[in-house]
């Protein structure tokens, strides 16, 4: 069979968000190959059906993409879409990401149907995220809010907004940009406010590594510049032993040639707080990540990292 005649089977999470990323995805496949052919296979992950606790407590990196990796490995699909965000450090055997399409706003959205901004939020308000990320940044500025649990799709939690659960609820600006609801972002927290998670609103491609005719159809859809800072960020976390489920922000933007890295440990009610940056050559990405890691572990996120994880990191 040649390329031009392949179906790519695109496995799924059945939230609208990763609908919209997959046929995001099958869009552009298209857009750059008119006759191959997409499918989407919609499958339910771990972390759709454990809604109820925060996800540092659900145990297991990976709670989004296990189902679909499987489906990869096993031929029933061909590639996975995933939110960079919730992409563990490690791929299994065989399976690989050569693709990093461009980043959508990387900013987390404060959003209230009462309040304007985080500062307009009178002393004593109900807060939703059931991201520690943003909880400890939240409460570092603010050590007067309450945050409370919140977790589900973004459907499910701007509905417990509308319901009157939350006086506000903190959302990654990407998603609701994707879904078109735009109007909803009261406002942007700025990464001085609130760091973004690593990867935040990036998405990935992930395919078996020995497939070399699919990775080059899947080769226009990289975006080189969105993949240096991701790669930077995703170092960062990995020497954190991280993802999106601690309290560990990160975040690279280019300054001409360099790039610039800012990261974040906090202890989760925001009593302390570690920042550190790091500028460099887009060449040392990876090495950026890892001395800027070390440096917050050096600084105390070992000691809060431990009590997060139940055990020591290294
Ligand atoms: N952890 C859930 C998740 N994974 C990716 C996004 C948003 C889109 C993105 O960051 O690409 C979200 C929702 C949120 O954090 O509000």
């Amino acid at each position: 069979m040649s390329p031009s005649s392949r179906t790519i089977k695109i496995a799924t999470r059945k939230s609208l968000l990763a609908l919209w990323q997959a046929e995001y995805v099958k869009a552009e496949l298209l857009r750059h190959h008119p006759t191959i052919k997409v499918e989407l296979l919609p499958i339910k992950s771990r972390g759709d059906k454990i809604l109820d606790v925060p996800l540092a407590k659900v145990g297991g990196k990976g709670l989004f993409v296990k189902e679909l990796e499987q489906a990869m490995l096993d031929g029933s699909a061909d590639i996975a879409v995933h939110s960079m965000k919730d992409v563990p450090m490690e791929f299994p055997d065989g399976l690989g990401l050569p693709v990093i399409c461009p980043r959508e706003d990387p900013r987390d959205a404060f959003v209230s149907n009462d309040y304007r901004d985080l500062d307009s939020l009178p002393a004593g308000s109900i807060v939703g995220t059931s991201s520690l990320r943003r909880q400890c940044q939240l409460l570092a500025q603010r050590p007067d809010l309450t945050v409370n649990f919140l977790r589900g799709n973004v459907q499910t939690r701007l509905a417990k907004l509308d319901a009157g659960e939350f006086d506000a609820i903190i959302l990654a600006s990407a998603g609701l940009l994707r879904l078109e609801l735009k109007e909803r972002i009261t406002s942007y927290l700025s990464p001085e406010q609130c760091l973004p998670a690593g990867g935040q609103g990036a998405v990935g491609i992930e395919c078996r590594s020995d497939d070399a005719e699919l990775i080059e159809l899947l080769a226009p859809l990289h975006d080189s510049l969105t993949a240096e800072r991701v790669n930077a960020e995703r170092a960062m976390n990995r020497r954190l032993e991280g993802g999106c489920q601690v309290p560990i922000g990160c975040y690279a933007e280019h300054q001409g040639d360099q790039l610039w890295l800012r990261g974040l440990v906090g202890a989760v009610d925001g009593s302390t707080m570690l920042h550190d940056e790091i500028t460099g050559p887009v060449a040392e990405a990876e090495a950026m990540g890892i001395t800027l890691a070390e440096r917050l572990l050096a600084a105390g996120a070992d000691r809060i990292l431990a009590e997060v994880y139940g055990r020591d990191i290294k």
